[in-house]
């Protein structure tokens, strides 16, 4: 994950010295682009150990179209706790916009099986978008979509995905939302019979807040580990039948973890 430090070292130059809708303040940049070949390995971070359970469990939580924290909280992962009201509802988050977008004629669009099917029939096509930012809705979720519209690709048998992320938190956010989009990625090329090929991520604002400038000058003193590999030990029939267990990640070598501290 050479590419991460990459990042970091380049906010640290060029960033600029920001106030946020947090309070805490960071130094950000605008527009960056990262390209991980996912045949090459799986991109977890290893310069800070990354609780990978957190991350699988948020992306099937994702896929079941759920925007309620309580299965979460039941597989012991905290991290939409501060944003829940106290029924545990986020609003029309991830969940719903991805299996169950609402149209003004009152139906639902599942884009994710629209995707998958299209990927199945007409690889070529080039309008094989997922789009989590709805305006129309938008004001109603407990955080506006940060990981906001994300598209696939097919070429030579391989499966790529690029990712359009318009706020991005460097330290916490970014080495989960690059795992969490590497495993769909995965999951949907092992579904569609295909290889997987890059995943692309973009950013818009992408910021170090100040409260984490610490945690990552201590990752570029650190020597990144090669790769682990993902693998998945069953197929499902369906996308949205897979199971925690299903998935291993294979010679996971990374630096002690780093704690710090999340902006609400
Ligand atoms: N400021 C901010 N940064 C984020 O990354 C973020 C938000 N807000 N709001 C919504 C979601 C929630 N996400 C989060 C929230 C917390 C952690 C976090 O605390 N991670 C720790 C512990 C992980 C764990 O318990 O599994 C870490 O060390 O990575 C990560 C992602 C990503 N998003
Ligand atoms: O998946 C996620 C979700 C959130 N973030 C970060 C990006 C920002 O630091 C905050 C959101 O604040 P806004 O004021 O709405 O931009 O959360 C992330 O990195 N990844």
């Amino acid at each position: 994950m050479q590419q991460y430090l990459d990042l970091i070292r380049h906010i640290k130059t060029h960033g600029n010295m920001k106030t946020d809708r947090t309070g805490t303040g960071t130094q950000s940049i605008f527009g960056y682009q990262m390209r991980f070949d996912l045949s090459q390995g799986f991109p977890l971070v290893t310069t800070k150990k990354l609780h990978l359970r957190s991350i699988i469990h948020e992306l099937l939580w994702f896929l079941s179209g759920d925007t309620n924290i309580r299965y979460l909280k039941e597989n012991g992962v905290r991290i939409w706790d501060e944003w829940a009201d106290e029924n545990g509802n986020l609003g029309p988050v991830y969940g719903e916009q991805w299996r169950s977008w609402k149209t003004p004629d009152g139906e639902t669009i599942d884009q994710i099986s629209n995707v998958l099917n299209t990927i199945r029939t007409n690889p070529d096509s080039r309008r094989m978008l997922v789009v989590a930012y709805n305006p129309g809705v938008v004001e109603k979720m407990a955080l506006p979509p940060c990981h906001s519209l994300f598209q696939f690709y097919v070429a030579e048998g391989r499966l790529s995905c690029q990712l359009y992320q318009r706020s991005c938190d460097v330290f916490l956010g970014l080495p989960f939302n690059i795992a969490s989009y590497a495993l769909l990625t995965h999951m949907i090329a092992h579904q569609a019979d295909l290889d997987v090929g890059d995943f692309v991520w973009s950013g818009g604002d992408v910021h170090i807040y100040n409260d984490h400038q610490q945690q990552t000058d201590l990752q570029l003193t650190r020597q990144p580990y090669p790769l682990p590999s993902l693998q998945i030990q069953r197929k499902p029939d369906s996308l949205f039948d897979y199971r925690f267990e299903d998935f291993e990640i294979v010679g996971y070598e990374a630096h002690p973890s780093i704690k710090g501290k999340v902006s609400v």
